[in-house]
């Protein structure tokens, strides 16, 4: 059967990254979305505002929610800190295969725990599962709708506390409403949106970055 686009993304890493070389991966896969085909990374420039993020937080335990082809999963991971723990969930089999490969590639593979599972299933589990007590940093990129009943969920099991980072990419495209809404309106919470494009177009998109203030 014909290559899934994952797949075929795969084949572009292949093809022209360095293996080993996060960069390379990382520039291989922009150029195969900006010049072969679209795909929901969250892109090169986004990536640099998320980039500059992890750079300045330093985080030592972060949760990815959407590992989708592992582009943003190596984007973040080559940019912790040794000793960092990086666990990112995916619950389409297909494309967390993709993603172990596209991570290997860049050579990060012991930086990241992939999961596979739906993050509902596995958010009440990471603390006696893996021994985390709370992120520093959670990407969200997931299911646009899934972005608030996860933020409660991670609340209740108490794995964001004062000073936990929640990014969320896609705050305008496809866009996030009650999700923007809670974080936005919440005295536990400030929030700032960092406007940019949807990844490879003229779209408008941002980020929000939501600091848990502590209950
Ligand atoms: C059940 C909870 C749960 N647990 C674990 N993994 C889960 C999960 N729910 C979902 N996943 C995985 O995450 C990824 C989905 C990501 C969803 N992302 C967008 O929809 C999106 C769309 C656009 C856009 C599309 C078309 C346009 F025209 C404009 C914009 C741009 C973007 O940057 C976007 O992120 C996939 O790997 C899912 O398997
Ligand atoms: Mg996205």
């Amino acid at each position: 059967t014909r290559k899934s686009r994952p797949q075929r993304l795969l084949k572009a890493v292949e093809g022209k990254a360095t293996l080993g070389d996060p960069q390379s991966v990382i520039t291989a896969i922009d150029h195969f979305c900006r010049h072969k085909e679209w795909a929901m990374n969250v892109g090169d420039e986004k990536g640099s505002i998320l980039d500059s993020l992890v750079i300045e937080l330093s985080p030592v335990n972060v949760l990815e929610l959407g590992t989708y082809c592992g582009y943003s999963t190596v984007r973040i991971a080559r940019l912790l800190p040794p000793g960092a723990r990086f666990i990112t969930l995916e619950f389409n089999p297909d494309y967390a295969a993709v993603a172990r490969q596209v991570i290997g590639w860049a050579g990060l593979e012991d930086k990241v725990q992939l999961v596979e599972g739906a993050s509902g299933d596995w958010i009440p589990r990471l603390r006696e599962h893996f021994g985390v007590q709370m992120f520093d940093l959670v990407f969200l990129d997931h299911w646009k709708d899934q972005y608030l009943p996860d933020t409660k969920q991670l609340e209740e099991c108490g794995l964001i506390q004062k000073g936990t980072v929640l990014l969320a990419d896609n705050v305008i495209c496809p866009g996030t409403p009650d999700y923007l809404k809670y974080v936005r309106n919440s005295p536990h919470y400030d929030s700032r949106y960092y406007r940019s494009h949807l990844e490879y177009t003229k779209v408008e998109d941002g980020l929000e970055k939501s600091v848990f203030l502590g209950f």
